[in-house]
Formats: C-alpha cells, structure tokens, sequence
C-alpha cells in the first residue's frame, strides 16, 4: 500500500534531462545520486523545533549543472491527510513522462503503484518538516535557457502532534522559499482556510527584512473532493469564479471580513484557483489501494490531467523571484538558511490560536479601562491644577482607588477564564504602583520646600564657605581662603545657572545636574550634619546642671 520507493521505471524525453542526477555532488551524498528520493530538508524535532539540513539543501541545490540556473519552486500545503503527497507523486510522472505515449501519457500504466514521496492512508500525519526531491529537472524554456524545478512536500497543518506556531513555521517557510504555493483545500474554500492563510503568510511577511509590495508569488488553491460542479464546474475556470466569489472585497462587507481579503491579494502576485472532484471511494476508504491509476475515479484522471500541466508545463513555470530578482538555486540556498535562522530565533512573536489572541485582547482591554479608571480618579485628586496634598492623603486616596480598579477589572467579562486573567491582573497592579508612583513625583514637586531645596543647599554652602573665607583669611591661611571664595563663586554660578534654566526651560540636563549634585550634597552632609549638631545640643542640654540650663530653669521655675 505505501508508496515510498524512488522511481525505478523512469523515461526521460523531450525537454526533460537526467543530466539533474548525474553531476559532482559537493556534499559526496552518492545515494542522491544513485536513487531519486524525497530529502528532508527542514526536520522537526519533537520539542517543537525546526532544523535545516544545510547539507542535504546543498547537496540538491549546488550541483555545478545548477547552481547558477533560475529555479521554479513548486510546493504544496495545507491541512494534514488531504492528499498533498499523493497529488506530488503525479506531478513526479509529469516531469518524468511528459511525452509518455499511450492512452494515459504521461500519467502511466493502469496498475502501476504511485511512488515518490510517502503517500498514504490513514487517519495519523505522515509527512514531517519539509521534504524535497533530490532530483531538481531541468526545463528548457523557449528562449533557449534551462530551468531547474525542484518540487516541494509540506508537513500537513493541524495535526494533533504540532503547534499552532509549528503550523506556521512550515507553511510560512514553504511560501516563502516557493514561486507557486499550491492550497491544497479539502471541498470548498471556507472562511477559516482564509484566516489560516492570512496568519500563516502574515509570519512569513514579518520574517522577510524588508517588507515588498507583494512579498509571495503564485499562489494556488487546490480544492479537492469538490462536490458542487452544478454551481462551479471542475477545473480552473470554475475555481476562478468560486475565487472571484470568496475573496471579493466589497462595501458593505464587514470590516473583518474586508480585511482577510485586502490581506490576501496584498502578499501574492498573482491567485488562481483549481476544483478538483472526488477520486473515488477506492482512493479515500481502501487500505490496500496503492496509487494504481485503474483504481482511480475517471473524472479526477481528466482533471488531474489538466492540473499538473498547468503549474509544471514549460510555459506556465514560475521562476522564483525575491524583491523582483530571479534567483538561482545558489542563491535558494542562501535565502532558505536566512529565513530558517529567523525563524529559530526567538525574535517572532509566537502565533496564537484564535481563543488565545481573543483573550489575550479581551484582558488587555480591561487592563486598560481599569486603568482609564484609576487615573481620571486620581487626576481629581492630585491633578494638575489641584495644590499639594500631604503624603498620606495621597496615599490613602490611592489605596481606595486602586481597589476600586482591581474590583473594575474583576467585574468586566473575559474570555480565557479565570487562570488565564491571573497574569493581567498581576500585571494591573504592576501598572498601578508605577503611576502611583509618578503621581507621588508631581504632587511633591508641587511643596515648595521640596522645590526650593536646591537654591536653599546652594545658599547654606556660600554662608558656610564664606564665613570659613573670613576665619581662614582672618588666621593668615590665605591659599584656604581663596579656595573657599573660589566654592562661594562656583556655588553662586549654580544658583544663577540653576534659576535660569528653570526660568527659561531650556538646558534641562544642566538643571538636573544641578539638582542631583544639590541633593547629594543635602543627603550626604548637610542633612547628616544638622542631625548631628541637633544631637550633640540636646545631649548638651540633657548634661547641664538644671540651674545652668536656661531653658530648663525657666521650665522648673
Ligand atoms: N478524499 C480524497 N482522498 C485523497 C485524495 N487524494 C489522495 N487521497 C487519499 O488521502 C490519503 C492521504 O494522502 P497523503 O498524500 O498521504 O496526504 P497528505 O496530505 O500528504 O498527508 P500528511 O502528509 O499527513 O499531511 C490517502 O489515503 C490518499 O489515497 C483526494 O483528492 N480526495
Ligand atoms: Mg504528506
């Protein structure tokens, strides 16, 4: 039933060379040479970490045949179980069998096991990271040059084993390093395949440096087991009307709406859109069904016969363009193991599920409101235009209303519950202490004593500096006194300078540094000093006999 074996019965014609395969690998893996196969490129871990097989890359992509040839890169993805392997493997016998002969061309012989990269059936994810075929075609194009077209497989979004950010990763990755992204859809084009899409591109746009006009280029939505060919028939011009339909952007749309839209046609070039029907109930339901096309409903044959040339015929080939350059599979190289880095960095933000972003705004929101809150209420209190109010007023006034907020914030519905809400509440508080914080800061700098503090440490220092001037210079210890007018007159120049800057507004730094110096020289001397010259008087005044005491022997008096 699986189907993973390399291609054993392979004919090359036409514009089609093996000369692909058959090059000096710079990495000496000689199996890649030997038996075409699907190389994992981008492994994942199972602690939710992507990797880049870098040799594995080069080993594909460097060959000297092709290292500096324009490459197509064609890649399919999209929910996990939906066919995407399986549809790859018939592209595989297109570029292997274009010019097959026969009835079925090059779609192959009736009983014969579809094999290529690891199709099967199943409820359970088989395709992890991101494979590619070791084999990259070269296409001659009509002006004479080659294309090599390397044919890409996706890890399936929304297995039960992946991360929404997991999801992401390799969607977003396979858009970015692709010229034609297939969607592989499974019956129609809901709603929530356009949300997905609009996520998932949106973490490839905040990966890329620079933000493009139109950062992907072909994108495809590939509907299978389409059910409704009486409203939208099979194939490309029926998709494109259903697509015209689902992604029309319109006035009186809702808001949300519009912009999954707009969001859409602003990240690709160029959107198309293909219905497939139904296989058959051998291919969905049958454990044993192994690819043989005899087995395969007649109408997905004369579609698939029709998609497959239209992403891989010479004509229709994408060349993979970066910032409206054509890239060579050199430069493939170099771009995969830029945009692999950002993302195993940890500078992205991480996705969330919808349920986790909407709480996650919902909280925020009433972060804001009880925020919003408290700060109108204290603005009544101590705002602007409103005098000094004693310290513990304040605080007082602060501890009632910061309950009144965290009741707010309690009382607002939420979605997420009420472990979820824990963190925002925390963060709440956290938000209150800092304005509480800078409240306390504006209502001190309305006490004037606290204003006046520096002109005041200014003047203490020229009185203390100018009488010891006057004793020093009195005892004959000129140089002491020079040294002392020299502090008076720098002391004099910061009040000038200080009483000009908060005149003017103007050289704010040089104020603050005024400020500071004056508080250092407040906290550090001045205020230790009087402490303890206030000390020693009272020790003095508690020694002294009462009779000695004039203060006490008015008192006992
Ligand atoms: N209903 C239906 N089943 C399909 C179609 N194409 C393939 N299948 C079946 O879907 C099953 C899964 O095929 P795969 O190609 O392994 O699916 P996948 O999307 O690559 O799955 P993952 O690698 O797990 O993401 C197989 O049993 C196929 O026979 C289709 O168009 N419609
Ligand atoms: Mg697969």
């Amino acid at each position: 039933m699986a189907a993973s074996s390399a291609f054993h019965a392979r004919r090359r014609r036409g514009s089609f060379h093996d000369d692909g395969i058959q090059g000096e690998v710079p990495s000496g893996d000689l199996e890649v040479v030997q038996t075409a196969r699907p190389i994992q490129v981008v492994l994942a871990s199972e602690d939710h970490l992507f990797e880049l097989d870098e040799e594995a890359l080069e080993a594909i992509l460097l060959r000297p045949e092709l290292r500096d040839r324009q490459v197509v890169v064609v890649s399919v993805a999209g929910a996990f179980r939906k066919g995407k392997s399986f549809l790859l493997d018939f592209m595989l016998r297109y570029m292997y069998r274009q010019h097959g002969d026969g009835v079925q061309g090059w779609l192959g012989s009736d009983n014969e096991p579809l094999s290529g990269f690891t199709w099967r059936g199943g409820s359970e994810r088989e395709t992890t990271g991101i494979q590619m075929w070791s084999e990259v075609f070269l296409v001659d194009q009509p002006n004479g040059t080659k294309l090599a077209v390397l044919l890409m497989d996706t890890q399936g979004t929304f297995d039960s084993q992946s991360t929404l950010r997991d999801s992401a990763t390799v969607f977003a990755l396979s858009t970015m390093i692709s010229s034609v992204q297939v969607y592989n859809l499974s019956q129609n084009i809901q709603e929530d395949d356009l949300q997905h899409l609009q996520l998932f591109t949106e973490y490839g746009r905040l990966a890329m440096e620079e933000i493009y006009l139109k950062p992907f280029q072909s994108l495809m939505f590939l509907v299978r087991d389409w059910s409704f060919p009486y409203e939208f028939q099979y194939g490309l011009h029926g998709g494109m009307k259903l697509l015209e339909k689902r992604l029309k952007v319109s006035e009186n749309q809702h808001e949300e709406l519009q912009s999954v839209r707009k969001h859409i046609h602003s990240c690709f070039s160029h959107i198309g859109c293909f219905l497939l029907p139904h296989p058959g109930l051998e291919v969905a339901t049958n454990p044993y069904f192994d690819g043989r096309i005899a087995d395969i409903d007649r109408k997905f044959k004369k579609h698939l016969l029709e998609v497959v040339p239209l992403l891989l015929e010479p004509k229709n080939l994408v060349v993979k363009e970066i910032n409206g350059t054509h890239i060579t599979c050199r430069a493939l190289v170099e771009y995969f193991k830029a945009y692999m880095k950002i993302y195993q960095g940890e500078e992205l933000p991480h996705p969330k599920s919808m349920l986790q972003a909407t709480a996650e705004a919902n909280n925020l929101a009433a972060v804001a409101a009880s925020k919003d809150g408290y700060s109108n209420a204290m603005e009544q209190v101590c705002g602007g235009d409103k005098p000094f109010l004693a310290p513990a007023d304040l605080a007082r006034h602060h501890q009632v209303l910061r309950q009144k907020a965290v009741d707010q914030f309690r009382s607002i519905k939420k979605m997420g519950g009420e472990e979820f809400s824990k963190r925002f509440l925390e963060q709440l508080k956290r938000e209150l202490e800092e304005m509480f914080c800078n409240f306390v800061k504006h209502n001190d700098g309305k006490n004037i004593f606290h204003t006046a503090r520096t002109p005041a440490t200014l003047f203490v220092v020229m009185l203390i500096f100018y009488v010891l001037s006057g004793i020093t210079g009195f005892i004959g210890l000129e140089p002491a006194a020079s040294v002392c007018n020299l502090v008076v007159g720098l002391a004099l120049l910061a009040l000038c300078a200080w009483a000009y800057v908060r005149y003017s507004g103007s050289l704010r730094e040089v104020g603050v540094g005024i400020d500071c110096m004056a508080e250092i020289i407040w906290n550090q001397i001045l205020s230790p000093l009087s402490a303890k010259l206030a000390g020693h008087v009272a020790l003095e005044a508690a020694l002294l006999p009462p009779a000695t005491n004039p203060h006490q022997a008015k008192k006992t008096n």
